[in-house]
């Protein structure tokens, strides 16, 4: 297990400082294909920045996002999350690590809401903080303030959201995602199914998180939001693996 109990932190350091990574898929199913996605990976979000991983479809932009969450492995490389636990490779730790981490420093907005079924909207969007400890009233008070803010009518609020609209189930997810505060948040295309009112709402949702302190690192197709919100952009194709050719005398170039 791989944690530094960092007495280095300070609020100049990193949240999340990616260092020459690399990414290779393995097709366990096609004869162990192997599908070289990213290589010399590096980049830090330090506290209070939008990153944007800019590129087009299939540069690799979600795959960074699950290598951080500690959702896939990496080949090679460091992904060194930091907050008030110390810094955790989360590249090289363990499940249970990661699990904590999860808890403490890093939240994850998916594209599609994944949540138990059966269980009311307004409970979706307490639990991580009922999970946290927070008081059931507290956590309720908060997640109906974000309904609210995300225009889900109350009468959905009792309801699970299995047959809520797509755009109803981004807003529960992002209500989610939103509520704990947690130092650094991954957000994969938190926008996609949403109309121009909402859109708005994520972009205030967003700068008001950062204004806080919390570091983003998101993926967003809509150059309206990335311009909104992107304090600085990470070129994801310069990380693409550059094919290797084979000489007439067998040499790799
Ligand atoms: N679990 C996986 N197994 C095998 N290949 C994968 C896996 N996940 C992603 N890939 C491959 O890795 C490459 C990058 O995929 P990824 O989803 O990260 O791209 P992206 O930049 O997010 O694309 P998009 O903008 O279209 O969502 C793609 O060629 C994809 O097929």
């Amino acid at each position: 297990m791989t944690v530094t109990t960092s007495t280095e932190h300070s609020a100049d350091s990193p949240l999340l400082d990616v260092v020459g990574v690399d990414k290779t898929f393995v097709m366990h199913l096609q004869d162990g294909v192997e599908l070289p996605v990213l290589s010399g990976l590096g980049f830090r979000v330090h506290r209070g920045e939008c990153v944007v991983l800019d590129g087009t479809s299939g540069a690799g932009k979600s795959s960074i996002l699950k290598m951080v969450y500690g959702n896939y492995g990496v080949d090679r490389g460091r992904i060194l999350l930091s907050g008030n636990d110390g810094t955790v490779d989360i590249a090289a730790t363990d499940p249970r690590r990661i699990l904590a981490a999860r808890r403490n420093q890093v939240g994850y907005v998916s594209q599609f809401l994944r949540c138990v079924p059966r269980v009311p909207a307004l409970q979706v969007v307490a639990e991580p903080l009922l999970e946290r400890g927070a008081d059931a009233d507290v956590a309720e008070e908060r997640a109906a303030d974000l309904l609210t803010r995300l225009s889900i009518p109350e009468r959905l609020w009792g309801l699970p959201p299995a047959t809520f609209s797509g755009g109803e189930q981004q807003r529960v997810n992002i209500a989610r995602g939103f509520l704990p505060d947690l130092p650094l948040l991954l957000l994969d295309e938190p926008t996609a199914s949403l109309d121009a009112h909402n859109r708005d709402v994520v972009i205030d949702l967003i700068r008001e998180k950062c204004s806080r302190g919390t570091g983003m690192l998101g993926i967003f197709h809509d150059s309206y939001v990335r311009t909104a919100v992107a304090d600085r952009l990470i070129d994801v194709a310069s990380f693409i693996p550059r094919p290797t050719t084979q000489e007439p005398n067998g040499a790799v170039a």
